[in-house]
C-alpha cells in the first residue's frame, strides 16, 4: 500500500511496483490507508511525509504499534536530518529523499519483503486505539538540530545514515576535512541515540600536549607525575553514561591508543598511576581528517584499534564536493548571525554568490561561516557584493581561474584532486557499502568484492555498448577485454541482474 498526496508520485509507484510483481493500492492520504490496512492488511507500506490530515510519520508511528510486522518505507521531498531520524525512530524500515531512483525503491521493497519473510512470527496486531505515540519528548529534543543543513545528495545520505543509527550505540569513526562538520555529525549521532540524556564530551587530541593526553582521557592518581597533586578524573569519567567524542584520533599517542583499545575490548581502564580497574560506560565516536591506513602503514596507529573504531564509518564530504549546499548554508548563517547580532538580515548579490560557488573552500563550512560573520559585521548595505568578499589572494586567483571559460567538468582540476562527480560517486558507493554492513549487523558477509564489481559492470558495460551502438567487438576494444569475456559478462548481467 502506498500513500502520497501527489498524483504523479502515486502513478509512478503504481506502475513501477506493479511491474516488479507487487499488487499495489494507492491512497492520497494516510487516514484512508490506515482504514484499509485494518480491514484488509498489507505486506508493505510506502508513505510520503507531508499529506493532508495524518502525516506519514504519524502513520509510521501508528503502524509500529498496530502492525509491527509491516515494513514502512518513508519517502519525502522535505528531507531534513530531523525527518530522517524521526522516520527511523518511528520504526520505518527505510527512508528515501525525493526525487529517488525508482530502481532503488523497488530494490528496497524487495528487501523489505525478504526480511519480513525471514523474521520471526509477528506479534498479533494490537487494536489501533492502544497505539500510544511516545515521541513528544523526542520532538522537543529534535528541534535543537534544525541547524544541520544540507540538501546535496551526499548530505541526504549522511542524514539517512544518522537516522538509521538512532537506535544503536555502536562505535563510529567519522572521516572528513577540517571544518566540514565532523563534530556536528558526532553531536547529532549522540543527540539521536539512546544516550541522548547522558553527557556529550569532546576532546581534541591535536589540541592537548602529547604527554598530558593519557591523564586528560583516563584521569590520574595523586602523585602519578610531577604536578599531580590530587586524584583527578579524566574525560572517560566525565562522559560516563554518555558519549565521548575523540577528535583528531590520528594524533593519539601509542600508549593512549593501547588504553583506548582496552576500553573498547573489555570496557575497563585504569587511572594513570593506579592499578585499580574501573568500568567505563561510554560510547566512543572518533573523528579524523587523516587517512588512517597510512598512519597504520607508518606505524603511528594501531591496526587493531582502527578496526575497533571503524565499526560504523561515516564520511563528511568537503564543501567543494557539494557546492549545491552553499546557497542554503549561506541563508542559514546569514539568518543565524543576524539574530545573534540583532541586526537585519543581509543577502549576497548574484555575482557574490557566483564567486562563492566558484571557490574551493579549503576551510569548508567553518570558513564559510566565518566569512559570513565578517561580512554581516563589515558590510553597511543590505546586499553583500562580490567586491566586498575579502577573499585571500590565493582564493581570488582560483576564483578567477574558475570563472574563465570552463573546460569539461571531468577535466576540471580541483585542489582536492577529486572532481565533484568522482566524489559523489565515491559517496554513493560508500553509502551502499554502509547499508550493506548495517544490514549484516555484525554477521560475516561474503562475496562483497565480486558484488561490487558486478554493480560497476552493470553501469559500465551498457554505457560502452551505447557508445559503440551495440557493437560488441568495438566495445571489447574500448574496455580492453577479450570479446568472449564481454559476451559472457553480458549474458551474466542479463540472466542475473544485481
Ligand atoms: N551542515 C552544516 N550545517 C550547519 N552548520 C554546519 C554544517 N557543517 C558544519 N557547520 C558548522 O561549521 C563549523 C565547523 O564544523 P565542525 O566543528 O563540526 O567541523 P569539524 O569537521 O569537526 O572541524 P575540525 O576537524 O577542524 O574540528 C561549526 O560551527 C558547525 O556548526
Amino acid at each position: 500500500m502506498a500513500a502520497d498526496d501527489d498524483q504523479a508520485v502515486r502513478f509512478v509507484l503504481e506502475q513501477s511496483l506493479s511491474r516488479a510483481g507487487f499488487l499495489v493500492h494507492t491512497f492520497n492520504n494516510g487516514q484512508d490507508l490506515l482504514e484499509h490496512i485494518h480491514a484488509d492488511g498489507a505486506d508493505l507500506v510506502i508513505t510520503d511525509i507531508v499529506m493532508p490530515g495524518l502525516s506519514g510519520l504519524d502513520l509510521a508511528q501508528t503502524l509500529k504499534s498496530s502492525h509491527p510486522d509491516v515494513p514502512v518505507i518513508v519517502i519525502t521531498a522535505q528531507s531534513t536530518l530531523r525527518n530522517a531520524v524521526q522516520a527511523f525512530e518511528r520504526g520505518a524500515f527505510d527512508y528515501l529523499a525525493k526525487p529517488f531512483d525508482i530502481k532503488k525503491l523497488v530494490d528496497l521493497a524487495h528487501r523489505a519483503m525478504d526480511l519480513r519473510k525471514k523474521s520471526a512470527k509477528p506479534a498479533p496486531p494490537k487494536r489501533v486505539e492502544e497505539a500510544q505515540p511516545s515521541y513528544k519528548q523526542a520532538d522537543a529534543h529534535l528541534e535543537r538540530f534544525g541547524g544541520f543543513v544540507g540538501s546535496s545528495r551526499a548530505m541526504q545520505a549522511l542524514f539517512r545514515t544518522i537516522g538509521r543509527l538512532s537506535n544503536s550505540e555502536m562505535t563510529v569513526l567519522i572521516h572528513g576535512e577540517s571544518g566540514a562538520g565532523k563534530e556536528l555529525v558526532a553531536r547529532a549521532v549522540h543527540d539521536y541515540s539512546p544516550r541522548r540524556k547522558g553527557p556529550f564530551t569532546a576532546i581534541n587530541m591535536a589540541a592537548i600536549p602529547r604527554n598530558l593526553i593519557e591523564s586528560e582521557l583516563f584521569g590520574h592518581e595523586k602523585g602519578a607525575f610531577t604536578g599531580a597533586v590530587s586524584r583527578r578524573p579524566g574525560h572517560f569519567q566525565k562522559a560516563e553514561g554518555g558519549t565521548l567524542f575523540l577528535d583528531e584520533i590520528g594524533d593519539m599517542p601509542m600508549e593512549a591508543q593501547t588504553r583506548l583499545l582496552r576500553v573498547l575490548q573489555e570496557g575497563t581502564f585504569t587511572l594513570v598511576g593506579s592499578t585499580d580497574v574501573l568500568r567505563a560506560n561510554v560510547r566512543i565516536i572518533a573523528a579524523t581528517h587523516q587517512y588512517l591506513p597510512d598512519a597504520i602503514a607508518e606505524g603511528r596507529f594501531r591496526e587493531d584499534l582502527f578496526y575497533r573504531l571503524n565499526v560504523i564509518p561515516l564520511h563528511v564530504p568537503s564543501l567543494r564536493s557539494r557546492k549545491e549546499d552553499i546557497p542554503i548554508l549561506c541563508d542559514y548563517f546569514l539568518g543565524k548571525t543576524a539574530k545573534e547580532l540583532n541586526i537585519p538580515v543581509k543577502r549576497f548579490t548574484p555575482m557574490a554568490m557566483e564567486r562563492m560557488l566558484a571557490y574551493d573552500w579549503p576551510g569548508n563550512v567553518r570558513e564559510l561561516e566565518n566569512l559570513i560573520s565578517r561580512m554581516m559585521v563589515l558590510t553597511p548595505d543590505d546586499e553583500i557584493g562580490a567586491d566586498r568578499l575579502d577573499l585571500s589572494n590565493r582564493m581570488v586567483r582560483r576564483v578567477e581561474e574558475e570563472m574563465a571559460p570552463a573546460p569539461a567538468e571531468e577535466s576540471t582540476v580541483h585542489s582536492g584532486a577529486e572532481t565533484p562527480r568522482a566524489s559523489a560517486f565515491k559517496q554513493a558507493l560508500l553509502e551502499e557499502l554502509d547499508d550493506y554492513f548495517l544490514a549484516l549487523n555484525g554477521q560475516e558477509g561474503s562475496n562483497l568484492y565480486s558484488a561490487v564489481l558486478k554493480r560497476m559492470e552493470e553501469v559500465l558495460i551498457p554505457r560502452v555498448l551505447k557508445e559503440t551502438r551495440g557493437n560488441r567487438v568495438k566495445a571489447a576494444l574500448v574496455l580492453g577485454i577479450n570479446r568472449n569475456t564481454l559476451r559472457k559478462k553480458i549474458q551474466d548481467l542479463e540472466s542475473n541482474p544485481f
